[in-house]
């Protein structure tokens, strides 16, 4: 049987609408779940094969996107939540009883400061903008992942018409670049 990517993705894409202006978000607690509201759609919505984004059991991918961290509150139960790993450039609140991460959110000196990284499965919500790329394909492999299986698996995300790169796209790595030579006066 060929592998999970994403429950979001194993089917194909569904559109997210134009208008969508937000929803809510909840952990996977049968009580008292975490609740983060989102006041606005999301960006730059894409599969992540990283070993550090928050994946859904049986599923090789993460479905990650980001939204500006104004636009973001944790509506109940923030009492819950705790960094998975505070020196990572991408400060990930899990919830700690059921482990899903809520929102991950950049402190430091980056690129993408001010955006905040969801998880848009967590809604009950449609409309949301749906996946445009799939990155860190490769480190799938770092996770046990057989390499032999990667042309299986770039070939599923071109079958539902998304582009596989081993980093991000080449927008977001020529965003994050242009930003670095900024800093270093080079631009
Ligand atoms: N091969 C590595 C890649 C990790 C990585 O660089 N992840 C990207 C995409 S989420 C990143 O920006 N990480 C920053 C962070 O996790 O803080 C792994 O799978 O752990
Ligand atoms: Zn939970
Ligand atoms: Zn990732």
């Amino acid at each position: 049987m060929a592998p999970s990517l994403h429950p979001l993705l194993d089917n194909g894409i569904t559109k997210g609408s134009a208008t969508f202006a937000g929803g809510k978000l909840h952990c996977k607690c049968k009580t008292n779940p975490v609740e983060v509201t989102l006041a606005g759609n999301v960006a730059h919505n894409h599969a992540c094969g990283c070993s550090k984004c928050w994946k859904p059991a049986g599923a090789l991918f993460s479905v990650v996107s980001v939204i500006p961290r104004d636009q973001l509150a944790v509506t109940a139960h923030a009492d819950k939540l705790s960094i998975v790993d505070e020196s990572a450039a991408i400060q990930r609140n899990a919830c700690k009883e059921c482990g899903v991460h809520l929102f991950g959110r950049i402190e430091k000196e980056h690129p993408f400061k001010g955006l905040d990284f969801v998880h848009v499965e967590l809604s009950e919500e449609q409309g949301w903008q749906e996946p445009q790329f799939a990155a860190f394909v490769s480190s799938i492999i770092e996770q046990g992942f057989n390499p032999e299986g990667m042309d299986e698996v770039r070939g599923k995300f071109k079958e539902i018409g998304l582009e596989t790169y081993d980093a991000l796209s080449p927008p977001l790595m020529d965003a994050i670049a242009t930003w670095t030579a900024k800093k270093a006066g080079k631009l």
